[in-house]
């Protein structure tokens, strides 16, 4: 079996969702598709009315295939600290044509405001390893880990563009998605996340390549590229106007700064991923600003590097969790 979903990135690429199926009849409800964590919840008609904010919600109650887990109930919180909590359903859910007929769906009672702010966002589908799952007394299995054993292969892909839907496809790999060679690196899935090694990093085409090893995961939930405080200083020490800057929380520089170098990062036999310098230039840092939030920035906070939207959106990657391995390749 296999399957295939649209993603759309929200405005700036903050977030890519796509359409899921929940319940008979189908309802459907728009998700965020991330790497670097394992519950699978959405908005629910369970939520107060104050913490809903124009999402689609998920009602157990019209679906004839939802059961109640009872005694379940599940609770996560977000390394930016928002978080959301609820109670479980077994349920069908599909997602680009492909079906699992009994995925605990984690229904919200309540969720942060950040989530309650995010109106495009009906929730969260959790790809990470299960073993990260929050769901009580027993944890539930991911989407994917429940697919798997029905698939061709046991991977799945993304292909994330800057400004442009992109696709995630399920049990296959489409050699039209990407060029030239799909290097491999293992992973090592202990903490739940698709964690790996990168041997380094150059700064620009004329810049020499770091031999530096970079532990990190490959995270499609998180916007940002959070990289270690050494390898922000030796990239934005190339660009002229770039300052990091306290009052908005990390390095800004000037929208259209020539000196904008591209990042490449290594992925393993002699193979780097090009991160054009354009990508870098996140976000305007106020309407009236000729200034730009980095889209690279320090990792200090988090305690580990974390290759977001920003890296992957560069790259075409093969989650394969029957090897526990990543795939990296240009495209
Ligand atoms: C942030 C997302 C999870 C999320 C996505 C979307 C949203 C909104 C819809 C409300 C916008 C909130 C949350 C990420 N997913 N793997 C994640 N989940 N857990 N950690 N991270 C990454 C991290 C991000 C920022 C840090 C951080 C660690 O440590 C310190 O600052």
């Amino acid at each position: 079996d296999r399957g295939s979903v649209q993603n759309s990135p929200k405005s700036y690429d903050v977030e890519y969702l796509m359409p899921v199926s929940l319940g008979t009849p189908a309802q459907q409800l728009n998700l965020d598709l991330d790497t670097g964590s394992s519950d699978f919840w959405v908005f629910s008609t369970l939520l107060k009315e104050s913490m809903i904010n124009g999402q689609t919600l998920y009602d157990p109650n019209a679906s004839t295939t939802a059961d109640k887990m009872e005694g379940y109930s599940w609770k996560i919180t977000y390394g930016d600290q928002s978080y959301s909590s609820g109670d479980v359903y077994v349920d069908t859910v599909t997602i680009g044509d492909l079906t699992v007929s009994t995925q605990a769906v984690e229904a919200a009672r309540e969720v942060s405001e950040e989530f309650t702010a995010d109106s495009d966002n009906d929730g969260l589908v959790g790809l990470g390893f299960g073993i990260i799952n929050t769901v009580m007394p027993y944890k539930q299995k991911t989407f994917f880990e429940k697919a798997m054993p029905g698939l061709d292969s046991p991977v799945f892909t993304a292909d994330l563009k800057s400004g442009a839907p992109g696709r995630y496809n399920f049990g296959y790999i489409d050699d039209g998605a990407y060029t030239g060679n799909i290097t491999y690196v293992p992973v090592n899935s202990s903490d739940g996340f698709w964690s790996w090694v990168s041997p380094g990093f150059q700064v620009g085409t004329t810049g020499s390549f770091n031999s530096t090893r970079i532990h990190g995961i490959a995270d499609t939930g998180t916007t940002l590229l959070l990289l270690p405080e050494g390898v922000c200083e030796a990239f934005y020490g190339r660009i002229a106007s770039a300052k990091y800057d306290a009052s908005q929380g990390g390095y800004t520089f000037e929208c259209n700064d020539s000196t904008t170098p591209d990042f490449y990062f290594g992925t393993g036999n002699g193979q780097m991923i090009r991160i054009p310098g354009s990508y870098l230039a996140y976000s305007k840092t106020d309407t009236s600003s000729l200034r730009c939030f980095g889209g690279m920035q320090s990792d200090s906070g988090v305690g580990f590097t974390i290759w977001g939207d920003i890296a992957l959106k560069a790259a075409f990657i093969v989650f394969d969790q029957g090897s526990e391995r990543l795939g990296w390749a240009e495209k």
